[in-house]
């Protein structure tokens, strides 16, 4: 895990514990990194940026790897806002690993699960500011992945020829996002869109996310980063304790359900997956996205 700071230079997380978050020093960044992240050391504020090309699918190792980065940016004090990124251009998150679903082993689908479970609790729940740059699509889980943050600042889709999604579009693919998941959709944009989301599977562009209340800033490409930085400098200057508390105002229940019922959630998803007929589904979907390449 890797900490940069904003001119490129890179910062062990264990230096930069040690040194503050001004001092910079070098190393390289792996191309393995699944996640990068970087504090500004000038405005304390940590970007953790999805590295996993082609498309950042949450894999077991990517749902690890997040939480990680997560827990490593909240276990330093000074630090009190975060921005969830994606260095890949046009592709905020596509969702699950799709082939984390196919023909699983029993063993690893509940650890998989269990961890994309798990950035739910550390993201929607976390003690810092979070905003999402989502410079790109953000199609199911990669929509969660978005919900679970406090801001959200998506690139505009004027003049794109292709512009970005967002949405909850398991119907689509005759699965159902999780309750927890659903919840998340209901509380952000409203019991009749949300219906109308998640009955019809429904991908938004841009601007009608916008309009529905799914994403709250949209900026040119160029600027998602920047714009999405910056606010987190404004959310990071709340009083902590005040903000926090009132963010779980409206989350800790929500939050304390799925602790409470992570088991179940986890067996049901394991036995949905594991169906002959949802085999087919995943069977055909995979199939689907490489014959759209070819
Ligand atoms: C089917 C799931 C079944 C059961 C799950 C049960 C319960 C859980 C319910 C809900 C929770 C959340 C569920 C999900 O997140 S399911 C995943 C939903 N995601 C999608 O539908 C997005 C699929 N991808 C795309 O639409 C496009 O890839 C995208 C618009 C994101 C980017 O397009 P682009 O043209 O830039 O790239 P592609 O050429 O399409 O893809 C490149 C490469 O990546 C592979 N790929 C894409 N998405 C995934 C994925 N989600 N998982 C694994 N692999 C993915 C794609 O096949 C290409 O591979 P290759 O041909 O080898 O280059």
């Amino acid at each position: 895990m890797l900490v940069a700071t904003l001119s490129k230079r890179l910062l062990r997380v264990g230096q930069a514990k040690r040194c503050g978050l001004s001092l910079r020093s070098f190393s390289d960044a792996k191309d393995k990194d699944l996640v990068l992240t970087s504090i500004d050391g000038d405005t304390g504020v940590a970007t953790i940026t999805m590295n996993q090309a082609p498309v950042n699918s949450l894999s077991l190792e990517m749902c690890q790897a997040i939480t990680t980065a997560i827990k490593e940016v909240e276990s330093q004090p000074e630090i009190q806002s975060l921005v969830l990124a994606s260095s890949l251009p046009g592709v905020f998150c596509a969702g699950l690993d799709i082939t984390e679903l196919h023909k699983p082993d029993e063993k690893r689908l509940t650890d998989f699960w269990h961890s994309f479970q798990q950035i739910y609790f550390d993201l929607y729940g976390s003690r810092l500011a979070t905003i999402a740059a989502i410079a790109g699509h953000a199609p199911a889980a990669g929509c969660m992945l978005a919900l679970s943050c406090d801001y959200r600042i998506m690139v505009s889709g004027a003049g794109s020829k292709k512009p970005s999604t967002i949405g909850l579009n398991e119907t689509k693919l005759g699965i159902v996002a999780p309750s927890w998941l659903g919840y998340q959709y209901i509380d952000t944009i409203g019991q009749r869109q949300a219906e109308l989301g998640l009955s019809l599977g429904l991908l938004h562009q841009p601007e009608q996310a916008l309009a529905i209340g799914l994403v709250d800033e949209l900026v040119p490409r160029e600027e998602v980063l920047s714009r999405a930085q910056a606010e987190a400098v404004k959310w990071g200057k709340i009083p902590a304790k005040a903000r926090l508390a009132s963010k779980m105002l409206a989350r800790k229940a929500r939050l304390d359900h799925l602790a409470a019922t992570r088991k179940e959630d986890n067996d049901f998803f394991r036995s949905f997956v594991t169906n002959e007929t949802a085999q087919k589904i995943i069977d055909g979907y995979l199939q689907s996205l490489s014959k759209k390449k070819s």
